[in-house]
């Protein structure tokens, strides 16, 4: 067999055994904890519910990684900034969502708060039961500081995870984030029965609008194509183990989003991202049709049924506009 090529030129990688705290052990959390322990590392999963405090967990270790959603962010890194984080180590940032009073991403918060850390986007096509039962999978970490994107790269890569490295991080964030909003999106269209074509031109159509968004905030065309924004999107949008995919098929079938969302139990970030893309998108004036009819759906302003008509109705138009 020959080795693949790429890999002579691919510089050595630390393989030693870190310490990593990873905050929330929420499904997500636990998934990345279970995948740096096969890998040898020693991992203190934090709670807020249970086990050591912020303080404990955090001492002398190599790597943070934030697997909190989204409406804990803020208040768990305030209680950082209270402590003292080792010096200089990377944070991993692995939530999917946008904060409803800055209208800015989980990245962009933990740059704010901690100018002095490099921070890596870790995003990809990773439903964490299939992570859970050793399935393979693959992901994108991503940072303006390679070095610190190819650490942890090592942390978690082995032959069941792959683990990509990007220079893209607001991409790499935004394709994971936006993705929960088509999900609800393409729930909806599935507990329709509305059929395969449909479910193709939404994503297709989808796809068009997240670039649009995407690429004003800052993130990369080709980085959308990738796994963090492709893939997520086939992924979450394909699965009923996806909660956002659940919250659009429960609304299909004619539940309440209350009645959905206690049914479901978890986080479905989608929900409060739909509501903060809205308000980023008439700020800033772009068009978001498909996630403008999320948002009415979810807001009560709308029926399922209405919303398929509204963007079936829309003004004809080209496919792509020549440049
Ligand atoms: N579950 C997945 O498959 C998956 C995969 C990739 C990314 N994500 C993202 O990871 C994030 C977490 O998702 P999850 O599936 O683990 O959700 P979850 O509901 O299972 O867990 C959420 C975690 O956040 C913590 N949390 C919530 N509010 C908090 C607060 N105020 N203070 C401190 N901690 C708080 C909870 O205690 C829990 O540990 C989300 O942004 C999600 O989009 C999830
Ligand atoms: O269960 P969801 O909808 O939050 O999706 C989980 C992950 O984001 C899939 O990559």
């Amino acid at each position: 067999m020959t080795q693949d090529s790429t890999s002579l030129s691919q510089p050595p990688v630390p393989h030693q055994p870190l310490t990593l705290a990873i905050l929330g052990a929420g499904a997500w959390g636990s998934a990345l904890a279970q995948l740096a322990r096969y890998n040898g590392h020693t991992v203190n999963l934090w709670s807020r519910r249970f086990g050591n405090s912020l303080e404990e967990s955090i001492n002398a270790v190599d790597v943070l990684v934030s697997a909190i959603s989204m409406r804990g962010v803020a208040v768990t890194a305030q209680q950082l900034q209270t402590l003292k984080l080792p010096e200089k180590i990377p944070i991993v940032t692995a939530t999917k969502g946008l904060d409803p009073d800055s209208t800015r991403t989980p990245s962009q918060l933990w740059g704010n708060w901690f100018p002095q850390h490099p921070i890596v986007v870790l995003s990809g096509p990773n439903l964490s039961a299939e992570i859970e039962q050793g399935l393979p999978a693959a992901t994108v970490v991503a940072s303006e500081n390679l070095e610190a994107a190819k650490i942890v790269q090592t942390v978690f890569a082995s032959n069941r995870f792959r683990v990509y490295t990007s220079s893209d991080p607001m991409g790499t964030e935004l394709g994971g984030t936006l993705k929960n909003v088509i999900a609800i999106a393409a729930g909806v269209c599935d507990g329709l029965q509305l059929g395969t074509n449909a479910k193709s031109a939404l994503l297709t159509r989808a796809l068009t609008e997240i670039i649009r968004i995407g690429t004003h905030l800052g993130g990369k065309t080709e980085t959308f194509f990738g796994l963090s924004g492709l893939g997520d999107m086939l992924t979450t949008c394909n699965s009923a183990l996806s909660r956002n995919y659940r919250v659009g098929y429960g609304l299909a079938e004619g539940k309440s989003l209350e009645q959905v969302l206690t049914e479901l139990g978890s986080t479905a970030e989608g929900v409060n991202t739909t509501n903060v893309l809205i308000e980023i998108a008439h700020r800033e004036r772009i068009p978001v049709p498909i996630s403008w009819q999320v948002y009415q759906l979810l807001n009560h302003q709308i029926t399922p049924q209405k919303a398929v008509e509204a963007l079936m109705e829309r003004d004809l138009k080209p496919e792509f506009y020549d440049r």
